[in-house]
């Protein structure tokens, strides 16, 4: 059986998935990181592979940038496929000064301004966090590989651009530590359907200074968050 949006045979998706939203670091990471790979979707050009990881079976499959698009792939990957630990490996604006480009933020919870979650709680605020388990073991391995890492809250949004000034000042003021597109979708579909997730983001620039990391420091930094997403594994 296929999903929608996958074509995956059953047991080719292995239980650990990582979840870039772009489908070409999918494919960065399955040929840099993994061994035996094999792509198991080209559907929409949404690659997904599976491979080993220092013996361990492991996917991974891009999202696509946003909650909508995120959430198809998290539902199928949980409901059709079975996958049991969804790590997303992405990247974030910071909104916090101390916070510098390139560093990784483990993110314990995520708010938000999806439409899906206010609709789906009736107006009210639900809390999706990150499964403790992943989220401790994340911790344990950053500080073992001597990774600097924050963890904290972050920011799901459906808009990237911003249109109106200020937009980000009560969530600074608030302890959000980053602003993504996907990790709320994520810890809200996971709960409901009883599988474990967790968001590692890389910080790509800081939206109040306006400072971006060049292509360079992208590379290195990004390691530092796939050593740690793999090693879940
Ligand atoms: O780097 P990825 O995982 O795509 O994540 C971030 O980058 C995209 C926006 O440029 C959004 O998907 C956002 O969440
Ligand atoms: O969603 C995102 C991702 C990276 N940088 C941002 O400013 N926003």
């Amino acid at each position: 059986m296929r999903s929608l949006h996958l074509e995956a045979e059953i047991g080719q998706i292995a239980e650990t998935v990582l979840l870039p939203g772009d489908p070409l670091r999918a494919k960065f990471v399955a040929e840099n990181f993994l061994t035996d790979v094999v792509c198991y979707n080209k559907v929409r050009g949404m690659y997904g592979f599976t491979g080993n990881y220092k013996g361990q079976k492991v996917s991974i499959q891009g999202t696509g940038m946003g909650m909508g698009s995120a959430g198809i792939y998290i539902h199928e990957l949980i409901n059709t496929y079975r996958c049991q630990n969804l790590i997303r490996v992405g990247t974030c604006g910071s909104i916090q000064p101390e916070l510098d480009l390139g560093q990784v933020i483990l993110a314990m919870s995520a708010s938000g301004d999806s439409d899906a979650n206010s609709l789906l709680f009736k107006g009210m605020h639900y809390a999706a966090t990150a499964d403790f388990d992943l989220l401790y073991k994340a911790y344990e391995l950053a500080k073992e590989l001597k990774i600097k890492t924050h963890t904290g809250s972050v920011f799901s949004t459906n808009t990237f651009y911003d249109l109106e000034p200020n937009r980000w000042e009560v969530w600074q003021k608030h302890g959000v530590l980053g602003v993504d597109m996907e990790s709320q979708i994520l810890f809200t579909i996971a709960k409901r359907f009883g599988a474990k997730a967790l968001a590692l983001l890389t910080v790509s620039d800081n939206i109040i200074t306006g400072t971006a990391s060049s292509q360079q420091e992208r590379e290195n930094t990004f390691n530092d968050m796939m050593k740690i997403a793999l090693g879940l594994a």
